[in-house]
């Protein structure tokens, strides 16, 4: 599988590391958009790889798939375009947080979009739930450290936001796109409850999530060793990325 990356950023450096340092596995990174070739011209040599700045020519190289590593305005500029010429993966889920792109990728016949699970789990248990019954309630609390939240020095740990997810994305985008996957999965973003609590004695990103519903309920704590180089991230996210597009390839589909 030939990707194109969009972002050469924590995750996007974590991809390139694992998929072209790996002889192993059927993927490569062949071209990377950025939008300063200067800052990331080391990339070309060191992984092998075509810089872009023009999406066009980015879209017409030697690619598959379009792996999306940068941030959600980057998502709303570009989806259009890619999804009109190529399959795309996506983590800056809180693009999707209102139904336009979804609903452009939803009814795409010649392309697909994914949306991996991010810095959680359990999204196939939400789906499953939700198929043939209601859910009642979904819950996410995210305890972040305090650092990746605000800019005040907490001396405890403080709720800093509480509401639906639709108001979390606008508020934290680059630390509640879990939300936004939480809530496509399941009962959408104005039914899903989010509390985000700023930590200043942690240094994971611990998230709890509770569901409850015709199926019974469940609860999941997913405790994350952050991305060294984004500490907001998880390592996590970068992981679900490469092991989606690893099971793109598989021929026995789990979950
Ligand atoms: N769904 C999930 O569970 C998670 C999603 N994320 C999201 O993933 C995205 C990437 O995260 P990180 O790699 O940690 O962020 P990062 O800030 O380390 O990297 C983002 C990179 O994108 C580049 N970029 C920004 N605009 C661009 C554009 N128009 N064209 C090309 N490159 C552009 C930046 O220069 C930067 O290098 C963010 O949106 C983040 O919020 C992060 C963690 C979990
Ligand atoms: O990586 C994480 O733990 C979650 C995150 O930042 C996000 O959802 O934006």
């Amino acid at each position: 599988m030939k990707i194109g990356l969009m972002g050469a950023g924590a995750i996007g450096q974590y991809l390139l590391k694992h998929i072209n340092g790996n002889r192993e596995n059927h993927m490569t990174v062949k071209s990377v958009f950025v939008r300063n070739i200067e800052k990331y011209k080391h990339l070309e040599e060191t992984f092998h790889v075509k810089l872009f700045t023009d999406i066009h020519e980015f879209l017409e190289s030697d690619i598959d798939i379009v792996v999306e590593a940068t941030n959600i305005e980057t998502v709303e500029q570009y989806f259009h375009t890619i999804i009109k010429e190529k399959n795309m993966m996506s983590i800056s889920i809180g693009a999707f947080s209102d139904d336009t792109l979804l609903k452009i990728a939803q009814e795409s016949d010649s392309h697909k979009l994914y949306l991996p699970s991010g810095g959680i789990g359990g999204l196939d248990l939400i789906q499953n739930a939700r198929a043939l019954g209601n859910i009642d309630t979904l819950t996410l609390t995210t305890r972040k450290p305090a650092s990746s939240l605000t800019e005040e020095v907490l001396s405890e740990e403080t709720i800093i936001f509480e509401g639906s997810a639709k108001d979390a994305i606008a508020k934290y985008p680059k630390n509640m796109n879990i939300s936004i996957i939480l809530s496509v999965a399941g009962i959408g973003t104005e039914n899903t409850k989010v509390v985000l609590v700023a930590d200043p004695t942690i240094d994971k990103n611990i998230h709890n999530i509770e569901v409850s519903g015709e199926f019974g309920q469940a609860s999941f704590t997913f405790v994350n060793d952050p991305l060294k180089e984004n500490p907001k991230t998880s390592a996590l996210a970068a992981l679900s990325i490469y092991a989606t597009l690893e099971r793109l390839e598989d021929n026995i589909v789990i979950g």
